[in-house]
């Protein structure tokens, strides 16, 4: 969803330490302890009660006495089963094209184009695309699915030595507004690119495998990453580099890790609310079994298909504004399963901090008026307008 994570990697929000959880495991109704840490330790400590209260809530899935925060007072398909659903036709491009000197990349680069764009046309327009031949290995995804599966199975207690109500580590994501309906999922989020801002102590040291996949997986993205700028800019007719000047080099890029538990109401529960990524753009990467993902096209919703070796590619807010709209960042959500758990791996890039993001030259003449004000990115703005339901790309709309 809102890739938060702040440009440089202290935040309004990085105060908890790890130091202080065992404190709140044994003593969470402690008033005379609370009493004797500062008001910053009670709000953390307050915060981590509210996330084990979570994790209890999420986990309670036998019966129909869901805690009234989690629904959705009018149903997520307006009372019908949101499997029922139908799916949406993605068109998919072959990435091997982009990173092939010797092919032909013309066709590729319209349909590229077409897809970020051309569902524009119709309402909202939702450029949502599966991108195959990426290489990253099917090894590879499989193994960052099972790092994650193999971290949520680990005791609460171990897991909670990367709880954080931060924007990086394991927990949910800071309140930072009056949240309409929670979401029905946790995250694990890190910051994985460039690498100086890595913070480790938020890395699973379970299993034992986990940073290094994840190095393996985030090094591939970060190429991938820049292949795809490149084109994007190039199928505009632009200087191929114009989108990752205005971002800032190297890109900053983070993995956000997302588990939807199961819900014995996936008609009044959502696992991620509407939204539209905060980001440049979003690899997102699949769970293998259960479906989950859904966009909306036309004002209407519609299922993303399990693809096991695809990556799905958002356009995010970013990239709409550096376009002038000539690219849609798209809203979809995540629905959650009557039975079964489900993981995704979001891996979204953000401008740097400082940098000032608006239409690229080139997208701006008189036939083509510049459609929004320069912004620069943060990520307390994004969390705060996912939170209230809207989208600050609309709120930039000149
Ligand atoms: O779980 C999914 O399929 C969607 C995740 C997502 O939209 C996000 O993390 O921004
Ligand atoms: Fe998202």
């Amino acid at each position: 969803m809102l890739y938060t994570l702040i440009g440089n990697s202290s935040t309004p929000f990085a105060i908890c330490q790890c130091a202080w959880f065992p404190w709140k495991l044994h003593n969470r109704t402690s008033s005379s302890q609370v009493a004797s840490h500062s008001r910053a330790a009670a709000a953390a400590a307050a915060a981590a009660n509210s996330f084990m209260d979570s994790l209890t809530e999420l986990a309670a899935v036998g019966g129909e006495n869901l805690p009234a925060k989690y629904i959705h007072p009018d149903g997520i398909n307006g009372g019908k089963d949101p499997f029922l659903l139908p799916f949406i036709d993605i068109p998919v491009i072959d990435v091997g094209h982009f990173t092939n000197p010797s092919t032909d990349t013309g066709k590729e680069l319209e349909k590229l184009r077409a897809a970020l764009s051309s569902y524009g046309c119709i309402l909202m327009g939702h450029p949502l695309f599966q991108i195959i031949n990426h290489g990253v290995e099917s090894l590879l995804l499989d193994k960052v699915r099972t790092v994650f599966k193999q971290f949520l199975a680990l005791p609460t207690e171990q897991k909670l030595e990367c709880w954080t109500e931060g924007f990086q580590g394991y927990g949910s994501d800071p309140l930072v507004t009056d949240v309409m309906v929670h979401d029905w999922s946790h995250r694990l989020r890190l910051i994985t690119c460039p690498e100086e801002m890595r913070q480790m102590k938020y890395w699973p040291e379970n299993p034992k495998n986990f940073k290094e996949v994840l190095h393996e997986y985030s090094t591939k993205l970060q190429v991938l990453h820049d292949v795809m700028l490149k084109a994007m800019a190039k199928s505009l007719k632009l200087d191929e580099s114009v989108f990752l000047r205005m971002i800032g080099e190297p890109v900053i890029m983070s993995a956000r890790f997302n588990f939807y538990p199961p819900c014995p109401r996936p008609d009044q529960v959502l696992g991620l609310k509407p939204h539209s990524d905060g980001t440049v753009i979003t690899f997102l990467l699949q769970d293998k079994e259960v479906e989950g993902l859904q966009v909306l096209k036309d004002g209407q919703w519609f299922r993303v298909p399990v693809i096991p070796d695809a990556l799905v590619l958002n356009a995010g807010e970013h990239l709409e504004i550096m376009s002038n709209g000539e690219f849609k960042s798209p809203i979809h959500r995540a629905v959650v399963n009557s039975e079964r758990k489900r993981i995704s791996l979001a891996a979204p890039s953000i401008p740097h901090d400082g940098n000032e993001i608006e239409p690229v030259e080139g997208l701006v003449s008189e036939e083509r008026p510049r459609l929004f004000r320069k912004m620069k990115y943060n990520g307390r703005t994004h969390l705060r307008y996912y939170q209230s339901g809207r989208r600050v790309v609309d709120d930039a709309r000149i």
